[in-house]
């Protein structure tokens, strides 16, 4: 069966010139720094990031926590968002990896107030005292929101003051610059280090890098191959990288505007509540404001060939990416409408 998959951006095959990419790819051995097909994408990622160097990783909670394992020293405390991927959906991995406790503030549609991450930092004179060791942002966020400019500023601002080193989750963060219109550099400025995925929107089969000053991807790197991330002849997966860079990133502006589209049509079905001005990038959050029967919904939704998610706690994601076109959206919809209005 061929599905039409609204459940991520994390489910997008490789393009047909990725696929050629692969097959061609250049490879070598990468633990010895002979795999000329990643350094290429690291370098090109580290461009395309604004940041000194750049690190070829499996996924994005790898980067993550490859980056807090990085920053922090065991004991530390990260301020977090509390609706963040970091504290919902890393399996617990900082407590594991980076032996980092995770300090959440409640944010604003994802936002953490300056004032409220203040006033966590400890400033680590006091026996009693764990240190912050680092503040996570993420930006685009889950809740397909983009974080203002200035709330990024500010935020580093404070850092800076406080000597603490600031990380993004960045897995969105081409989506982020495409919805601010500016270039990816203009959000990365403001953080030390950024996990950016080449695997969702810009469709890459696999892998997210970590970018950051040279000294702290060095560390990395030899945290990575202690984590047994050590990669060998990677060139066939970071070819496809490359093009998710030089290619992919340009059209997130389609599945953004589809994302909108699709908004726009569950707003005018029954029992949906959604605002289309709300949606930023590729991700559609929406509620239902009555009981729906949900196995119903998915039933049919699978009948008709699309796989989604099924709603929880009232709420509800379709993402739009280079695999969904406005017909299957229209489709999508004229389901929902059938089952809903039932
Ligand atoms: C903001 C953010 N940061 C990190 C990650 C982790 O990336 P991967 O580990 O899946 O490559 C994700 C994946 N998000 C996935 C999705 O949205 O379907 C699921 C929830 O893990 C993410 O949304």
């Amino acid at each position: 069966m061929q599905w039409i998959d609204f459940r991520s951006d994390t489910v997008t095959h490789p393009t047909p010139a990725m696929r050629r990419a692969m097959a061609e790819a250049e490879v070598g051995d990468d633990v010895y720094g002979d795999d000329p097909t990643v350094l290429r994408l690291e370098e090109l990622a580290a461009d395309k990031l604004g940041k000194e160097a750049a690190l070829l990783v499996p996924s994005g909670t790898f980067g993550n926590q490859l980056a807090l394992f990085t920053h922090c020293r065991r004991g530390d405390e990260v301020i977090v968002e509390d609706n963040s991927h970091i504290v919902w959906h890393e399996a617990g991995a900082a407590a594991v990896i980076a032996g980092a406790h995770l300090r959440t503030i409640e944010g604003d549609n994802g936002l953490m107030a300056v004032d409220a991450i203040e006033r966590r930092i400890r400033v680590g004179d006091d026996i009693h005292e764990p240190r912050t060791g680092l503040i996570c942002l993420e930006n685009a966020h889950g809740n397909g929101r983009v974080l203002p400019l200035s709330a990024m500023a500010d935020t580093a601002a404070l850092a800076r003051e406080h000597g603490v080193p600031v990380h993004l989750d960045g897995a969105r963060v081409f989506n982020a610059a495409a919805h601010l219109g500016c270039d990816v550099r203009e959000i990365t400025r403001h953080v030390d280090s950024v996990m950016a995925c080449l695997s969702k929107g810009l469709a890459a089969p696999i892998g997210s890098i970590l970018a950051g000053p040279a000294d702290f991807i060095a560390q990395a790197r030899r945290k990575r191959k202690l984590l047994g991330g050590g990669l060998r002849q990677a060139g066939v997966i970071a070819a496809p990288g490359i093009l998710a860079l030089t290619e992919m990133a340009a059209r997130l502006d389609e599945d953004h505007q589809n994302a909108r589209y699709l908004a726009e049509g569950l707003a005018k079905l029954p029992c949906v509540d959604i605002d289309p001005a709300d949606i930023h990038i590729n991700l559609v959050w929406f509620r239902f404001n009555a009981d729906i029967d949900a196995a119903e919904l998915m039933s049919a939704l699978k009948q008709a060939g699309f796989l989604a998610n099924p709603p929880h706690q009232g709420a509800m994601r379709l993402v739009t990416h280079w695999q969904v076109g406005r017909a299957d959206i229209d489709r999508l919809l004229d389901v929902m409408q059938r089952v809903l209005s039932d």
